[in-house]
């Protein structure tokens, strides 16, 4: 027997729009003016510090926010006024709102009766959507008999049953402990595969953004900062903000010099073109993997202040002249060379590894 669930995904319905998008709260603005393409099956997510604004915009898709302005159009159909029962979506949230009082089954079998469905095709529906999250055996099982994880994978199951291409989900392994989360993020990159959904994702956790998305969208203060496929918003951010809130990061003042210097301290560092004006305040950025330090002389002279070992990689922070104190991650590599708090080192700051750009360099991630 074929699966109607993934039978009417072949048709790749789930394109979402949203235009000039906006919401203002008494006075101030939640979200402003967002601008977004995402086609159908792309795993996208919203990425974010707290108040930013990724809830309200991810409730205005859903239906459950009215915007102030703009608009949201799922496959040519603006539905920017258009109740959320009606707009074929589903939505799973991290406090998994399932009924107490209906048994998993009747839970997922709660929006397809909304829709009139008749009782052999529930059965079947719900059978199959149960199978999809490994929960047959539970069918009869109130949400109070199952872990937080079983709960979960019920929403799951629930905001897909009814077979909508487009599949929401805002913070949903939040309550999670660790190690669940990572098999819950596994599973549902696997699922949104499988049914090729169109899934836009909320989240503040930049290591789930990252393993989970095609796609990511960095917000601050109800704007989109950056968007772009993980390794691009990794390799190449365009704020400092955005290096700070993805990974870890070196921020080390500078001084533009010419097209192709800057100056820390007193040494001139080569740099990709920047374009910034001579003498212009400025910042480098570098991830800590990138730092080379040696034995040899180099660029820089740095004194080790501190190494943690981390197993697969240490962490050293050297005290660099003029560029301040440096984190630098060493992997290890069948052996390793360990240099002791005190030890003089060279220190390269590779220039294919460096980004210069204008910024806040106390900007930090929340
Ligand atoms: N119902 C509301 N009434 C007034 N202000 C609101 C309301 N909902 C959200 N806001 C404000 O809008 C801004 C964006 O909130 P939103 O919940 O979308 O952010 P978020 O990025 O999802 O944050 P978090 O990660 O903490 O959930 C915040 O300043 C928040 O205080």
């Amino acid at each position: 027997m074929t699966s109607v669930i993934t039978d009417t995904t072949k048709t790749r319905r789930g394109a979402v729009s949203l235009r000039k998008l906006t919401k203002d709260y008494a006075g101030s603005r939640a979200v402003d003016g967002i601008d977004l393409d995402i086609p159908a099956g792309e795993f996208f997510t919203l990425l974010g510090p707290s108040g930013c604004g990724k809830t309200t915009t991810l409730m205005m898709l859903a239906g459950f926010v009215e915007p102030s302005g703009g608009s949201v159009v799922i496959d040519g159909r603006d539905v920017a006024h258009v109740p959320p029962p009606d707009r074929d979506i589903g939505v799973v949230f991290q406090n998994y709102a399932l009924f107490p009082h209906l048994t998993v089954f009747q839970n997922l079998a709660f929006p397809l009766e909304m829709r009139r469905l008749g009782r052999p095709e529930i059965a079947r529906r719900v059978g199959e959507a149960l199978k999809l999250v490994r929960l047959e055996q539970w069918a009869d099982s109130y949400p109070g008999q199952l872990s937080g994880g079983q709960q979960q994978r019920v929403a799951v199951a629930r905001a897909v049953v009814f077979n909508p291409p487009v599949l929401l989900m805002d913070e949903p392994l939040g309550a999670l402990d660790r190690k669940l989360r990572l098999q819950l993020q596994l599973e549902i990159r696997s699922l949104q595969r499988e049914l090729a959904l169109t899934v836009v994702y909320v989240t503040h956790d930049q290591d789930e953004a990252m393993s989970m998305s095609d796609r990511v969208a960095i917000m601050r203060e109800g704007r989109i900062e950056q968007m772009g496929t993980p390794a691009e918003l990794y390799e190449t951010p365009v704020s400092v903000f955005v290096a700070d809130f993805l990974g870890d990061n070196n921020t080390i003042p500078a001084r533009a010099a010419d097209d192709r210097h800057v100056m820390v301290g007193d040494v001139a560092l080569r740099t990709p073109a920047h374009g910034l004006a001579r003498d212009a305040d400025c910042v480098v950025l570098i991830r800590p993997e990138r730092v080379r330090i040696s034995d040899a002389p180099a660029t820089f002279s740095g004194v080790v202040h501190d190494v943690v070992y981390l197993g697969s990689a240490s962490q050293y922070e050297i005290d660099v002249a003029g560029a301040g104190r440096l984190r630098c991650a060493v992997s290890h590599n069948g052996g390793h060379a360990v240099w002791e708090p005190g030890r003089r080192v060279g220190v390269e700051l590779p220039a294919d590894s460096v980004h210069v750009m204008p910024g806040d360099p106390t900007s930090k991630k929340e």
